[in-house]
Protein backbone atom coordinates (compact mmCIF):
# COMPACT_ATOMS: atom_id res chain seq x y z
CA UNK A 1 0.00 0.00 0.00
CA UNK A 2 1.52 3.05 -0.76
CA UNK A 3 0.71 6.26 1.42
CA UNK A 4 2.83 9.60 1.51
CA UNK A 5 4.15 9.60 4.89
CA UNK A 6 5.40 12.97 5.21
CA UNK A 7 3.63 15.29 7.69
CA UNK A 8 2.21 12.25 10.03
CA UNK A 9 2.61 12.94 13.40
CA UNK A 10 4.74 11.22 15.20
CA UNK A 11 4.55 9.03 17.86
CA UNK A 12 3.30 10.91 20.91
CA UNK A 13 4.22 10.26 24.46
CA UNK A 14 5.52 12.27 27.02
CA UNK A 15 7.53 9.57 29.04
CA UNK A 16 11.00 10.20 29.96
CA UNK A 17 12.60 8.01 27.36
CA UNK A 18 9.38 7.07 25.85
CA UNK A 19 8.57 7.13 21.51
CA UNK A 20 7.73 11.26 21.63
CA UNK A 21 11.62 12.10 23.68
CA UNK A 22 14.44 13.66 22.14
CA UNK A 23 16.65 11.32 20.40
CA UNK A 24 20.51 11.85 21.16
CA UNK A 25 23.15 9.97 19.43
CA UNK A 26 27.16 10.66 19.20
CA UNK A 27 27.57 12.46 15.59
CA UNK A 28 31.15 11.26 15.26
CA UNK A 29 33.29 8.74 14.68
CA UNK A 30 34.66 6.79 17.97
CA UNK A 31 37.88 6.50 19.08
CA UNK A 32 40.65 9.21 20.12
CA UNK A 33 40.07 12.47 18.68
CA UNK A 34 40.26 15.91 19.87
CA UNK A 35 36.23 16.57 19.83
CA UNK A 36 33.08 14.41 19.63
CA UNK A 37 29.68 15.63 18.87
CA UNK A 38 26.64 14.49 20.40
CA UNK A 39 22.99 15.15 18.73
CA UNK A 40 20.49 15.79 20.24
CA UNK A 41 17.21 15.94 18.70
CA UNK A 42 12.87 16.86 18.69
CA UNK A 43 10.87 18.51 21.07
CA UNK A 44 11.91 19.11 24.38
CA UNK A 45 15.92 18.82 23.27
CA UNK A 46 16.92 22.38 24.63
CA UNK A 47 15.16 22.11 27.72
CA UNK A 48 16.68 18.51 28.59
CA UNK A 49 20.27 19.34 27.38
CA UNK A 50 19.19 23.02 30.05
CA UNK A 51 18.46 20.80 32.93
CA UNK A 52 22.20 19.32 32.87
CA UNK A 53 24.26 22.37 31.63
CA UNK A 54 26.00 24.84 33.98
CA UNK A 55 23.34 27.86 32.26
CA UNK A 56 19.74 26.64 32.48
CA UNK A 57 19.22 30.06 30.95
CA UNK A 58 20.17 27.43 27.32
CA UNK A 59 16.49 26.59 27.98
CA UNK A 60 15.24 30.23 26.37
CA UNK A 61 18.25 29.86 24.31
CA UNK A 62 17.26 31.61 20.44
CA UNK A 63 18.09 29.17 17.54
CA UNK A 64 21.94 29.27 16.15
CA UNK A 65 23.70 30.10 19.14
CA UNK A 66 26.54 29.16 20.67
CA UNK A 67 27.10 28.37 24.66
CA UNK A 68 30.19 27.58 26.83
CA UNK A 69 29.57 25.49 29.93
CA UNK A 70 29.71 22.11 32.06
CA UNK A 71 27.44 19.65 31.60
CA UNK A 72 26.84 17.84 35.23
CA UNK A 73 25.42 14.52 35.89
CA UNK A 74 22.09 13.66 37.74
CA UNK A 75 24.14 14.02 41.22
CA UNK A 76 25.87 17.86 40.14
CA UNK A 77 29.55 15.86 39.23
CA UNK A 78 31.06 17.73 36.19
CA UNK A 79 31.07 15.21 33.08
CA UNK A 80 32.81 17.74 30.59
CA UNK A 81 33.64 21.19 29.64
CA UNK A 82 31.39 21.64 26.83
CA UNK A 83 30.27 23.74 24.00
CA UNK A 84 26.20 23.39 22.93
CA UNK A 85 25.10 24.69 19.42
CA UNK A 86 21.31 25.30 19.70
CA UNK A 87 18.97 24.70 16.30
CA UNK A 88 15.31 26.27 16.97
CA UNK A 89 13.09 23.93 14.09
CA UNK A 90 12.05 24.64 11.38
CA UNK A 91 15.66 26.01 10.95
CA UNK A 92 17.58 23.26 11.52
CA UNK A 93 19.03 20.47 9.58
CA UNK A 94 16.30 18.45 10.72
CA UNK A 95 13.28 21.19 11.11
CA UNK A 96 12.81 20.58 14.47
CA UNK A 97 15.17 21.42 17.66
CA UNK A 98 18.43 20.46 17.82
CA UNK A 99 21.33 21.11 20.52
CA UNK A 100 24.67 20.16 19.11
CA UNK A 101 26.84 19.45 22.20
CA UNK A 102 30.65 19.44 21.59
CA UNK A 103 32.24 17.48 24.19
CA UNK A 104 36.15 16.39 24.14
CA UNK A 105 37.00 13.46 22.55
CA UNK A 106 37.52 9.59 22.79
CA UNK A 107 35.50 7.08 24.08
CA UNK A 108 34.97 7.51 27.24
CA UNK A 109 33.66 11.49 27.37
CA UNK A 110 31.70 11.30 24.66
CA UNK A 111 29.58 7.76 26.20
CA UNK A 112 29.51 9.73 29.16
CA UNK A 113 27.77 12.67 27.69
CA UNK A 114 25.51 10.22 26.06
CA UNK A 115 24.91 9.02 29.34
CA UNK A 116 24.16 11.89 31.22
CA UNK A 117 21.44 12.85 28.65
CA UNK A 118 19.96 9.43 28.36
CA UNK A 119 19.37 9.90 32.02
CA UNK A 120 17.83 13.05 31.38
CA UNK A 121 15.41 11.58 29.52
CA UNK A 122 16.80 11.50 26.04
CA UNK A 123 15.99 8.00 23.95
CA UNK A 124 19.17 6.60 21.42
CA UNK A 125 18.60 7.72 18.09
CA UNK A 126 18.08 4.37 15.78
CA UNK A 127 20.37 4.77 12.51
CA UNK A 128 19.37 7.88 10.02
CA UNK A 129 17.16 8.96 12.12
CA UNK A 130 18.46 12.73 11.71
CA UNK A 131 17.84 12.10 8.26
CA UNK A 132 14.92 10.80 8.37
CA UNK A 133 13.18 13.75 9.86
CA UNK A 134 14.94 15.80 7.30
CA UNK A 135 13.41 13.94 4.51
CA UNK A 136 9.91 13.39 6.68
CA UNK A 137 10.00 17.42 7.36
CA UNK A 138 10.40 18.15 4.04
CA UNK A 139 14.25 19.62 4.27
CA UNK A 140 15.38 17.09 2.14
CA UNK A 141 13.60 14.59 -0.87
CA UNK A 142 14.30 10.68 -0.48
CA UNK A 143 17.35 10.93 -3.52
CA UNK A 144 19.11 13.86 -0.95
CA UNK A 145 18.71 11.76 1.74
CA UNK A 146 20.17 9.03 0.17
CA UNK A 147 23.31 11.42 -0.88
CA UNK A 148 24.14 12.39 2.87
CA UNK A 149 24.47 8.66 3.54
CA UNK A 150 27.00 8.25 0.26
CA UNK A 151 28.59 11.50 1.15
CA UNK A 152 29.70 9.63 4.52
CA UNK A 153 30.74 6.36 2.46
CA UNK A 154 32.53 8.19 -0.20
CA UNK A 155 36.12 6.84 -0.65
CA UNK A 156 36.79 8.65 -3.96
CA UNK A 157 36.47 11.73 -5.81
CA UNK A 158 34.10 10.48 -8.17
CA UNK A 159 31.88 9.19 -5.39
CA UNK A 160 32.16 12.45 -3.63
CA UNK A 161 31.43 14.56 -6.50
CA UNK A 162 28.51 12.06 -7.20
CA UNK A 163 27.38 12.74 -3.55
CA UNK A 164 27.40 16.53 -3.03
CA UNK A 165 25.50 16.65 -7.32
CA UNK A 166 22.73 14.34 -5.26
CA UNK A 167 22.66 16.28 -2.17
CA UNK A 168 22.09 19.90 -4.47
CA UNK A 169 19.28 17.82 -6.15
CA UNK A 170 20.41 17.16 -9.58
CA UNK A 171 19.05 13.89 -9.34
CA UNK A 172 16.23 15.32 -8.28
CA UNK A 173 15.85 18.07 -10.82
CA UNK A 174 16.14 15.93 -13.85
CA UNK A 175 13.52 13.54 -12.24
CA UNK A 176 11.63 16.47 -11.64
CA UNK A 177 12.09 17.28 -15.77
CA UNK A 178 11.16 13.92 -16.66
CA UNK A 179 8.15 14.51 -14.29
CA UNK A 180 6.80 17.84 -15.75
CA UNK A 181 6.23 16.71 -19.19
CA UNK A 182 4.58 13.36 -18.13
CA UNK A 183 2.28 15.23 -15.80
CA UNK A 184 1.46 17.85 -19.12
CA UNK A 185 0.98 14.17 -21.22
CA UNK A 186 -1.29 12.85 -18.52
CA UNK A 187 -3.41 15.92 -17.97
CA UNK A 188 -3.96 15.89 -21.72
CA UNK A 189 -4.99 12.47 -21.68
CA UNK A 190 -6.99 12.31 -18.74
CA UNK A 191 -9.14 15.56 -20.15
CA UNK A 192 -9.66 12.74 -23.55
CA UNK A 193 -10.86 10.20 -21.55
CA UNK A 194 -13.30 12.28 -20.05
CA UNK A 195 -14.55 13.07 -23.29
CA UNK A 196 -14.43 9.50 -24.52
CA UNK A 197 -17.73 9.02 -25.76
CA UNK A 198 -17.81 11.86 -27.66
CA UNK A 199 -14.62 10.81 -29.98
CA UNK A 200 -12.74 13.85 -29.36
CA UNK A 201 -9.21 14.24 -29.62
CA UNK A 202 -8.30 16.86 -27.69
CA UNK A 203 -4.74 16.22 -27.61
CA UNK A 204 -2.53 16.66 -30.38
CA UNK A 205 -0.98 13.31 -30.89
CA UNK A 206 2.42 14.60 -31.85
CA UNK A 207 2.95 16.96 -29.28
CA UNK A 208 2.07 14.11 -26.68
CA UNK A 209 4.51 11.93 -28.69
CA UNK A 210 7.58 14.97 -28.09
CA UNK A 211 6.80 15.29 -24.47
CA UNK A 212 7.10 11.05 -24.01
CA UNK A 213 10.47 11.16 -25.97
CA UNK A 214 11.60 14.08 -24.30
CA UNK A 215 10.53 11.87 -20.92
CA UNK A 216 12.50 8.96 -22.46
CA UNK A 217 16.02 10.85 -23.29
CA UNK A 218 16.07 12.43 -19.89
CA UNK A 219 15.51 9.02 -18.55
CA UNK A 220 18.28 7.46 -21.12
CA UNK A 221 20.70 9.69 -19.65
CA UNK A 222 20.09 9.15 -15.87
CA UNK A 223 20.10 5.70 -16.51
CA UNK A 224 23.42 5.57 -18.45
CA UNK A 225 24.84 6.93 -14.78
CA UNK A 226 24.18 4.48 -12.95
CA UNK A 227 27.04 2.18 -14.08
CA UNK A 228 29.41 5.18 -12.82
CA UNK A 229 27.58 5.16 -9.95
CA UNK A 230 28.23 1.65 -8.81
CA UNK A 231 31.72 1.95 -9.83
CA UNK A 232 32.07 5.07 -7.59
CA UNK A 233 30.53 3.71 -4.27
CA UNK A 234 31.71 0.02 -4.68
CA UNK A 235 35.31 0.56 -6.56
CA UNK A 236 36.22 -0.96 -9.53
CA UNK A 237 36.92 -4.59 -8.90
CA UNK A 238 40.12 -5.40 -11.46
CA UNK A 239 40.71 -9.00 -11.33
CA UNK A 240 44.62 -10.34 -11.82
CA UNK A 241 44.18 -13.64 -13.75
CA UNK A 242 46.52 -15.76 -15.66
CA UNK A 243 48.81 -19.24 -15.46
CA UNK A 244 50.73 -19.95 -12.12
CA UNK A 245 53.94 -18.24 -12.05
CA UNK A 246 52.94 -15.64 -14.61
CA UNK A 247 53.67 -12.94 -12.10
CA UNK A 248 50.31 -11.74 -11.02
CA UNK A 249 50.82 -11.56 -7.29
CA UNK A 250 54.27 -9.64 -8.14
CA UNK A 251 52.40 -7.44 -10.38
CA UNK A 252 50.00 -6.88 -7.59
CA UNK A 253 52.06 -5.56 -5.16
CA UNK A 254 53.91 -3.77 -7.45
CA UNK A 255 50.35 -1.95 -8.52
CA UNK A 256 49.94 -1.16 -4.90
CA UNK A 257 53.07 -0.17 -3.57
CA UNK A 258 52.69 -2.89 -1.18
CA UNK A 259 53.93 -5.89 -0.25
CA UNK A 260 50.27 -7.86 -0.05
CA UNK A 261 50.32 -10.86 -2.04
CA UNK A 262 52.94 -13.56 -1.28
CA UNK A 263 55.42 -13.72 -4.19
CA UNK A 264 57.72 -17.66 -4.81
CA UNK A 265 59.11 -19.22 -7.95
CA UNK A 266 56.83 -21.68 -6.88
CA UNK A 267 53.96 -22.19 -9.56
CA UNK A 268 50.47 -22.36 -7.62
CA UNK A 269 51.61 -20.23 -4.50
CA UNK A 270 48.42 -18.32 -4.50
CA UNK A 271 45.63 -19.92 -3.49
CA UNK A 272 42.91 -17.42 -1.68
CA UNK A 273 42.07 -14.25 -3.34
CA UNK A 274 43.66 -11.10 -2.28
CA UNK A 275 42.95 -7.93 -2.78
CA UNK A 276 44.67 -4.93 -2.54
CA UNK A 277 43.27 -0.88 -3.43
CA UNK A 278 44.61 1.95 -4.73
CA UNK A 279 43.08 5.17 -6.06
CA UNK A 280 43.02 5.96 -10.12
CA UNK A 281 41.34 8.97 -11.53
CA UNK A 282 39.56 9.82 -8.93
CA UNK A 283 38.02 6.10 -8.88
CA UNK A 284 39.09 3.23 -6.14
CA UNK A 285 40.20 0.51 -7.77
CA UNK A 286 40.47 -3.10 -5.70
CA UNK A 287 42.78 -5.33 -7.43
CA UNK A 288 42.20 -9.16 -6.70
CA UNK A 289 45.37 -11.14 -7.32
CA UNK A 290 44.00 -15.14 -7.78
CA UNK A 291 45.18 -18.40 -8.41
CA UNK A 292 46.88 -19.29 -11.26
CA UNK A 293 44.60 -21.06 -13.88
CA UNK A 294 45.81 -24.20 -14.40
CA UNK A 295 44.44 -28.74 -14.12
CA UNK A 296 45.50 -29.55 -10.79
CA UNK A 297 45.37 -32.52 -8.80
CA UNK A 298 46.20 -30.86 -5.53
CA UNK A 299 42.34 -30.21 -4.01
CA UNK A 300 43.47 -26.80 -2.30
CA UNK A 301 44.79 -25.88 -5.59
CA UNK A 302 41.90 -26.63 -8.01
CA UNK A 303 39.70 -24.70 -5.11
CA UNK A 304 41.77 -21.86 -5.34
CA UNK A 305 41.42 -21.75 -9.79
CA UNK A 306 37.69 -22.40 -9.16
CA UNK A 307 37.56 -19.25 -6.75
CA UNK A 308 39.97 -17.47 -9.38
CA UNK A 309 37.50 -17.96 -12.17
CA UNK A 310 34.62 -16.73 -10.29
CA UNK A 311 36.42 -13.64 -9.52
CA UNK A 312 36.53 -13.32 -13.24
CA UNK A 313 33.19 -13.70 -13.86
CA UNK A 314 32.40 -10.97 -11.10
CA UNK A 315 35.15 -8.68 -12.27
CA UNK A 316 34.99 -5.24 -13.57
CA UNK A 317 38.19 -5.29 -15.69
CA UNK A 318 40.56 -8.16 -15.90
CA UNK A 319 44.42 -7.90 -16.34
CA UNK A 320 45.36 -11.53 -17.87
CA UNK A 321 49.26 -11.80 -16.94
CA UNK A 322 50.75 -13.61 -19.28
CA UNK A 323 54.57 -14.73 -18.96
CA UNK A 324 56.43 -13.42 -22.05
CA UNK A 325 59.08 -15.77 -22.18
CA UNK A 326 56.06 -18.59 -22.88
CA UNK A 327 53.15 -16.12 -24.13
CA UNK A 328 49.84 -17.54 -24.71
CA UNK A 329 48.62 -20.85 -25.90
CA UNK A 330 45.76 -22.32 -27.37
CA UNK A 331 44.26 -23.03 -24.59
CA UNK A 332 44.34 -19.20 -22.72
CA UNK A 333 43.27 -17.84 -26.28
CA UNK A 334 40.12 -20.32 -26.14
CA UNK A 335 39.46 -18.87 -22.16
CA UNK A 336 40.09 -15.33 -23.60
CA UNK A 337 37.71 -15.21 -26.53
CA UNK A 338 34.95 -17.44 -24.46
CA UNK A 339 35.04 -14.71 -22.30
CA UNK A 340 35.06 -11.73 -24.76
CA UNK A 341 31.78 -13.68 -26.13
CA UNK A 342 29.95 -14.14 -22.75
CA UNK A 343 31.10 -10.87 -21.11
CA UNK A 344 31.28 -8.62 -24.36
CA UNK A 345 31.60 -5.31 -22.29
CA UNK A 346 34.60 -6.43 -19.90
CA UNK A 347 37.32 -4.50 -20.27
CA UNK A 348 40.86 -7.08 -20.97
CA UNK A 349 43.88 -5.98 -20.72
CA UNK A 350 46.61 -8.95 -21.45
CA UNK A 351 49.93 -8.08 -19.44
CA UNK A 352 52.66 -9.65 -20.79
CA UNK A 353 55.09 -9.59 -17.94
CA UNK A 354 58.79 -10.45 -17.20
CA UNK A 355 59.84 -8.10 -20.29
CA UNK A 356 63.23 -8.09 -18.84
CA UNK A 357 63.99 -11.72 -19.49
CA UNK A 358 63.26 -10.94 -23.17
CA UNK A 359 65.50 -9.57 -25.44
CA UNK A 360 64.84 -5.57 -26.23
CA UNK A 361 62.93 -4.96 -28.85
CA UNK A 362 64.59 -3.07 -31.80
CA UNK A 363 64.48 0.71 -31.40
CA UNK A 364 61.84 1.53 -33.89
CA UNK A 365 59.79 -1.02 -32.45
CA UNK A 366 56.17 1.34 -32.02
CA UNK A 367 54.87 1.03 -28.30
CA UNK A 368 51.58 -0.93 -27.87
CA UNK A 369 48.28 0.79 -28.53
CA UNK A 370 45.59 0.92 -26.20
CA UNK A 371 43.69 -0.27 -29.02
CA UNK A 372 46.12 -3.29 -29.14
CA UNK A 373 46.14 -3.77 -25.54
CA UNK A 374 42.45 -4.24 -25.13
CA UNK A 375 41.69 -6.76 -27.55
CA UNK A 376 41.43 -9.76 -25.51
CA UNK A 377 43.68 -12.89 -27.08
CA UNK A 378 44.79 -11.46 -30.57
CA UNK A 379 46.01 -8.00 -29.03
CA UNK A 380 49.82 -7.39 -28.57
CA UNK A 381 49.13 -6.35 -25.04
CA UNK A 382 51.12 -4.28 -22.50
CA UNK A 383 55.07 -5.45 -21.90
CA UNK A 384 56.07 -4.57 -18.39
CA UNK A 385 58.34 -6.20 -15.70
CA UNK A 386 56.24 -6.71 -12.35
CA UNK A 387 59.54 -7.24 -10.67
CA UNK A 388 61.42 -4.05 -11.74
CA UNK A 389 58.54 -1.87 -11.30
CA UNK A 390 58.60 -2.99 -7.31
CA UNK A 391 60.80 -0.32 -7.48
CA UNK A 392 59.91 2.16 -9.71
CA UNK A 393 56.33 2.42 -9.77
CA UNK A 394 55.65 4.56 -12.44
CA UNK A 395 56.88 1.87 -14.56
CA UNK A 396 52.78 0.65 -14.84
CA UNK A 397 51.73 3.98 -15.92
CA UNK A 398 50.82 3.31 -18.98
CA UNK A 399 49.29 0.20 -17.69
CA UNK A 400 47.15 1.79 -15.34
CA UNK A 401 46.28 4.66 -17.66
CA UNK A 402 45.22 2.09 -20.37
CA UNK A 403 43.12 0.39 -17.55
CA UNK A 404 41.80 3.46 -16.84
CA UNK A 405 40.48 4.31 -20.37
CA UNK A 406 39.25 0.59 -20.86
CA UNK A 407 37.04 1.27 -17.64
CA UNK A 408 35.85 4.60 -18.69
CA UNK A 409 35.02 3.55 -22.18
CA UNK A 410 31.93 1.93 -20.37
CA UNK A 411 30.69 4.98 -18.78
CA UNK A 412 29.44 6.72 -21.83
CA UNK A 413 30.94 10.13 -20.75
CA UNK A 414 28.95 9.75 -17.46
CA UNK A 415 32.17 11.11 -15.45
CA UNK A 416 31.57 15.25 -17.21
CA UNK A 417 28.12 15.63 -15.57
CA UNK A 418 29.04 14.45 -12.03
CA UNK A 419 25.36 12.95 -11.43
CA UNK A 420 25.26 9.03 -10.68
CA UNK A 421 22.29 7.15 -9.89
CA UNK A 422 22.41 4.29 -7.39
CA UNK A 423 20.74 0.92 -7.90
CA UNK A 424 17.28 1.49 -6.10
CA UNK A 425 17.12 4.80 -8.46
CA UNK A 426 18.43 2.83 -11.62
CA UNK A 427 15.53 0.00 -10.79
CA UNK A 428 12.77 2.72 -10.72
CA UNK A 429 14.05 4.57 -13.54
CA UNK A 430 14.20 1.76 -15.75
CA UNK A 431 11.07 0.93 -14.78
CA UNK A 432 9.64 4.13 -15.37
CA UNK A 433 11.07 4.28 -18.83
CA UNK A 434 9.53 0.81 -19.66
CA UNK A 435 5.99 2.74 -18.39
CA UNK A 436 6.98 5.82 -20.72
CA UNK A 437 7.71 3.46 -24.25
CA UNK A 438 5.05 1.24 -23.37
CA UNK A 439 2.49 4.77 -23.69
CA UNK A 440 4.60 5.53 -26.73
CA UNK A 441 3.72 2.61 -28.36
CA UNK A 442 -0.06 2.53 -27.56
CA UNK A 443 0.32 6.84 -28.93
CA UNK A 444 2.09 5.39 -31.98
CA UNK A 445 -0.95 2.65 -32.22
CA UNK A 446 -3.18 5.15 -31.84
CA UNK A 447 -4.14 2.85 -29.27
CA UNK A 448 -7.02 3.64 -26.57
CA UNK A 449 -6.42 6.61 -24.00
CA UNK A 450 -7.20 4.55 -21.10
CA UNK A 451 -3.82 2.35 -21.28
CA UNK A 452 -1.92 5.27 -22.22
CA UNK A 453 -3.37 6.75 -19.17
CA UNK A 454 -2.38 4.01 -16.69
CA UNK A 455 1.45 3.66 -18.40
CA UNK A 456 1.50 7.29 -17.67
CA UNK A 457 0.76 6.80 -14.21
CA UNK A 458 2.75 3.65 -13.84
CA UNK A 459 5.67 5.75 -14.65
CA UNK A 460 5.04 8.74 -12.12
CA UNK A 461 4.96 6.15 -9.72
CA UNK A 462 8.05 5.09 -10.28
CA UNK A 463 9.78 8.70 -10.79
CA UNK A 464 8.09 9.16 -7.35
CA UNK A 465 9.66 6.66 -5.57
CA UNK A 466 13.35 7.88 -6.54
CA UNK A 467 12.62 11.13 -4.98
CA UNK A 468 9.83 9.78 -2.07
CA UNK A 469 7.52 12.09 -3.48
CA UNK A 470 5.58 8.63 -3.06
CA UNK A 471 6.82 6.17 -0.72
CA UNK A 472 5.90 3.46 1.66
CA UNK A 473 7.28 2.59 5.26
CA UNK A 474 9.34 -0.60 3.94
CA UNK A 475 10.72 1.96 1.20
CA UNK A 476 12.15 4.24 4.00
CA UNK A 477 13.26 1.36 6.25
CA UNK A 478 15.28 0.26 2.94
CA UNK A 479 16.98 3.64 2.19
CA UNK A 480 17.77 4.84 5.83
CA UNK A 481 19.15 1.27 7.05
CA UNK A 482 22.04 2.26 5.44
CA UNK A 483 22.78 5.04 7.65
CA UNK A 484 24.96 4.40 10.39
CA UNK A 485 23.62 5.93 14.35
CA UNK A 486 23.83 9.51 14.60
CA UNK A 487 23.20 10.61 10.90
N1 LIG B 1 27.57 21.37 13.16
C1 LIG B 1 26.95 20.83 12.12
N2 LIG B 1 27.59 20.67 10.96
C2 LIG B 1 26.97 20.09 9.90
C3 LIG B 1 25.64 19.62 9.99
C4 LIG B 1 24.98 19.80 11.24
O1 LIG B 1 23.81 19.42 11.41
N3 LIG B 1 25.67 20.41 12.26
N4 LIG B 1 25.04 19.01 8.88
C5 LIG B 1 24.04 18.06 8.99
O2 LIG B 1 23.35 17.70 8.09
C6 LIG B 1 25.59 19.29 7.56
C7 LIG B 1 25.13 20.66 7.15
N5 LIG B 1 23.73 20.65 6.86
C8 LIG B 1 22.80 21.55 7.32
C9 LIG B 1 21.62 21.69 6.60
C10 LIG B 1 20.69 22.62 6.98
C11 LIG B 1 20.89 23.41 8.11
C12 LIG B 1 19.92 24.47 8.50
O3 LIG B 1 20.01 25.07 9.54
N6 LIG B 1 18.93 24.76 7.64
C13 LIG B 1 17.97 25.80 7.90
C14 LIG B 1 18.50 27.16 7.45
C15 LIG B 1 18.87 27.23 6.02
C16 LIG B 1 19.56 28.55 5.63
O4 LIG B 1 19.56 29.52 6.40
O5 LIG B 1 20.08 28.58 4.50
C17 LIG B 1 16.68 25.49 7.21
O6 LIG B 1 16.65 24.61 6.37
O7 LIG B 1 15.70 26.13 7.55
C18 LIG B 1 22.05 23.24 8.85
C19 LIG B 1 23.00 22.31 8.46
C20 LIG B 1 27.07 19.19 7.63
N7 LIG B 1 27.64 19.95 8.74
N1 LIG C 1 62.36 -11.77 -14.11
C1 LIG C 1 61.15 -11.54 -13.64
N2 LIG C 1 60.60 -12.37 -12.75
C2 LIG C 1 59.38 -12.09 -12.30
C3 LIG C 1 58.65 -10.97 -12.75
N3 LIG C 1 57.46 -10.98 -12.13
C4 LIG C 1 57.43 -12.06 -11.33
N4 LIG C 1 58.59 -12.73 -11.42
C5 LIG C 1 58.98 -13.94 -10.71
O1 LIG C 1 58.15 -14.99 -11.13
C6 LIG C 1 57.87 -15.87 -10.03
C7 LIG C 1 56.39 -16.01 -9.83
O2 LIG C 1 55.87 -14.75 -9.45
P1 LIG C 1 54.47 -14.61 -8.73
O3 LIG C 1 54.15 -13.19 -8.69
O4 LIG C 1 54.44 -15.39 -7.48
O5 LIG C 1 53.56 -15.34 -9.82
P2 LIG C 1 52.01 -15.72 -9.74
O6 LIG C 1 51.44 -15.50 -11.11
O7 LIG C 1 51.37 -14.97 -8.64
O8 LIG C 1 52.04 -17.25 -9.44
P3 LIG C 1 50.93 -18.19 -8.73
O9 LIG C 1 50.50 -17.52 -7.47
O10 LIG C 1 51.65 -19.43 -8.49
O11 LIG C 1 49.84 -18.35 -9.70
C8 LIG C 1 58.57 -15.25 -8.81
O12 LIG C 1 59.82 -15.87 -8.65
C9 LIG C 1 58.74 -13.79 -9.22
O13 LIG C 1 59.82 -13.17 -8.58
C10 LIG C 1 59.27 -10.11 -13.71
O14 LIG C 1 58.70 -9.11 -14.16
N5 LIG C 1 60.50 -10.45 -14.11
MG1 LIG D 1 50.43 -15.61 -6.98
Amino acid sequence: MLDDVRGRPAPDSDAPGGAGAPIAALATARGTAALAVVRVGGAGAVDLVASRFSHPALATAAGRTVHVGWLRDGAGRPVDQVVCVVWRGPHSSTGEDVVEVTCHGGDAVAQAVLRTLYDAGARPAPAGEFTRRAFLNGKLDLAQAEAVADLVHAESRVGHRAAVAALRGRVSDAVAEVREALVETAALVELELDFAEEDVEFADRAALGALLDRADAVLGELLSTARLGALARDGVRVVLGGRPNAGKSTLLNALVGQDRAIVSPTPGTTRDAVEAEAELGGLRFRFVDTAGLRETADAVEAEGTRRARAAIDGADALLYVVDATIGLDAEERAFLDGLAARRPALPVLVVHNKADLRPAPPADAAPPSPADAAGAAGGAGWSVSAREALAAPAALDGLRGALLDAVRAGLAGAEAGEVAVNERHRAHLDAARGAVRRARAALDGRGGADTLALDLRAALRELGLVTGAVTTEHVLDAVFSRFCIGK
